[in-house]
């Protein structure tokens, strides 16, 4: 019996050896193929692009906002439109291009997608909404979430926007202090909707003597539009320009610091194997944890509490369904096919995603054109004229007609857009056509760019919106008047709303006309009534967005203090 033990046991022992062994030969395997095999056939290395040492990579020169406007600029003279850098290595070679035949072929073509380790991050962060997948669900979920961004959905959550914006400039009056001449009404006595008279601050703990003062643009847009995407989204009242930003809105904020974290190696190395942070979880995986809990308890209370509101109501003659995007989906949804409704966990995940992709970034895009309105006093000047035209900021064509703001937007837009880059994957061998030939490594001219599957393809959205060849010589420069003269416009032009942005394809930004939209009310609100002056040398830094922060101050993170001051003169 014992001889029999040891017999089985030995055997296991082999057995285990055999697969150890075998397991090591094919990671052996892997990683010479990985490092060495590969990148020898790699069609890539053929293209022109920065050399460096086998385990340098080009990352910081072309995501850094700082530096990356420059790099791309040297770089397209030296090697034309389209090369490649090092990503982690020589061994992983990258296409960027500008030229915008690529770059249609990669955003349009169903060949390309996010990266799967994208999708993971986006998927760790804000579950598996739209943003996070690919293929047919990500084109089935695109459908359902369609009507709720379209032009009459807009005009429904238009009343909310100035709503904000109405908010925000009182509050901003307040800080500045009593002295107030300016004709319109002081903060509201009666809180605004789905506010409790409770939740409502007292103005007076933040009055300020003096007839102007500094504020941090950047952390009161983000309140803002926080609050904007809670009721416009959901029905959901934020609270965040009350200063009493509730526990949802504290748990999307810890959520984002997070994630806004550049990642580490550790965190590299668990997009790979993700189990590390079920055995390991750090901080910020448990901040994330805990937040995407937060919002997915309330997700659930909101998801059911309308579907049965709806479902309820449905037939009521005079019933008024509610026009917020979440409404609109549900009822997107229950039109669909039974078999193909989302779940109640997939409309709560797409809660997360309007969270993430629809406040951030448009907060982000008005305190950047704040902050080119402070800098230019003459482009502010202009704008204020043109705002005096305007009687009512309630009508939604007018404000979305005038033609100086529409300018400064979109010169914004431009000049400062939130997300600097994206990145798409090969699924399969491709050939990618230019429209501008690139000479090859070895001199050959070439009208097209073979590329193989899992390559990585870096699509510079700040790049194109910034190339001299593109935009012509002032293309770094803050001029509106770009917009208002057709021929100083380039013939044709990448990207919804005539930048890159908002991206293209597919997967492009579903909520660029509510961005849009949404930008126009606050920036002409608050220009209105406020002059604003920089108080500070502003740099940009890029966590999972474009984001400012006082010159030697990194510390501190995202700031934008500006000088505000009424506008007495003018009114
Ligand atoms: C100025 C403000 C905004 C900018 C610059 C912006 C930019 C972008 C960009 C560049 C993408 C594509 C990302 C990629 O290709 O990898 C995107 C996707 C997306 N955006 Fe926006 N966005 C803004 C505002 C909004 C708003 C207000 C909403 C919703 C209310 C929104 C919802 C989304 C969603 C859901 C996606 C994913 C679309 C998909 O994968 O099909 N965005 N956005």
């Amino acid at each position: 019996m014992a001889e029999l033990v040891l017999c089985f046991f030995a055997t296991t022992l082999k057995l285990l050896f055999a697969f150890l062994v075998a397991l090591a030969f094919k990671g052996a395997l892997w990683v010479l193929n990985l490092f060495i095999l590969a990148p020898l056939s790699d069609p890539l290395r053929r293209l022109p692009g920065p050399t460096a040492g086998y385990w340098e990579n080009h990352f910081w020169e072309l995501i850094d906002p700082n530096q990356s406007p420059k790099t791309h600029d040297v770089w397209t003279r030296r090697y034309g439109k389209t090369w490649r850098f090092h990503g982690f290595g020589a061994f992983d070679l990258r296409l960027v291009t500008f030229d915008s035949r690529a770059v249609d072929h990669v955003l349009n073509s169903p060949n390309y997608e996010k990266p799967w380790q994208t999708q993971r991050f986006l998927s760790r962060l804000i579950g598996q909404g739209v943003f996070a997948k690919e293929g047919q669900e990500h084109r089935w979920q695109r459908r359902i979430l369609a009507p709720a961004f379209n032009s009459a959905a807009l005009k429904e959550m238009y009343p909310i926007f100035v709503q904000k914006a109405e908010e925000l400039r009182d509050r901003w009056d307040n800080i500045i202090g009593p002295s107030s001449s300016i004709p319109y009404p002081t903060p509201p006595s009666t809180p605004p909707p789905g506010e409790r008279e409770s939740d409502t601050v007292d103005f007076s703990s933040t009055k300020n003597t003096s007839p102007e003062t500094i504020i941090d643009v950047c952390d009161w847009m983000n309140r803002a539009t926080l609050d904007v995407i809670g009721l416009a989204g959901f029905s959901y009242s934020f609270n965040s320009l009350t200063n009493k930003c509730e526990e949802v809105c504290s748990a999307y904020r810890e959520m984002l610091q997070a994630a806004e974290k550049p990642p580490g190696f550790k965190e590299l190395f668990a997009l790979w194997f993700p189990i590390i942070e079920d055995i390991l979880p750090d901080a910020a995986t448990r901040a994330i944890r805990h937040s995407r809990k937060v919002i997915n308890d309330a997700g659930h209370r909101i998801v059911t509490t309308k579907r049965e509101d709806i479902l309820a109501k449905t037939h009521q003659i005079d019933y008024a369904p509610e026009r917020d995007i979440l409404s609109l989906l549900i009822k997107s949804n229950m039109s669909e096919d039974y078999t193909r409704r989302m779940t109640d966990e997939e409309l709560m995940d797409q809660i997360s995603t309007l969270l993430f992709a629809g406040s951030d970034t448009t907060s982000l895009a008005i305190s950047w054109c704040l902050h080119h309105l402070s800098l230019n006093p003459r482009i502010q000047e202009r704008l204020k004229e043109e705002l005096q035209l305007l009687h009512s900021i309630e009508d939604m064509t007018l404000v979305d007609k005038l033609p100086y703001l529409n300018a400064v937007v979109q010169e914004t837009l431009r000049l400062c857009p939130p997300a600097h880059s994206t990145i798409r994957v090969a699924m399969e061998d491709d050939i990618i056509p230019l429209s501008y030939p690139i000479r090859l490594r070895g001199g050959a001219v070439t009208q097209e760019v073979h590329i193989r599957k899992g390559s990585y393809v870096h699509i510079p959205i700040e790049g194109l919106n910034m190339s001299k060849d593109i935009w012509g010589k002032d293309a770094l420069t803050f001029d509106p008047d770009r917009w208002m003269c057709p021929g100083r416009l380039p013939a044709r032009h990448l990207g919804l709303a005539d930048v890159m942005s908002f991206s293209q394809g597919p997967s492009s930004c579903i909520g660029w006309r509510f961005a849009i939209l949404e930008m126009k009310v606050f920036i002409s609100t608050v220009v209105r009534y406020f002059n604003f002056a920089p108080v500070a040398e502003i740099r940009r830094f890029n966590t999972v967005v474009t984001r400012p922060y006082v010159k030697d101050r990194l510390e501190n993170g995202a700031q934008l203090p500006i000088k505000i001051s009424r506008s007495h003169d003018r009114l």
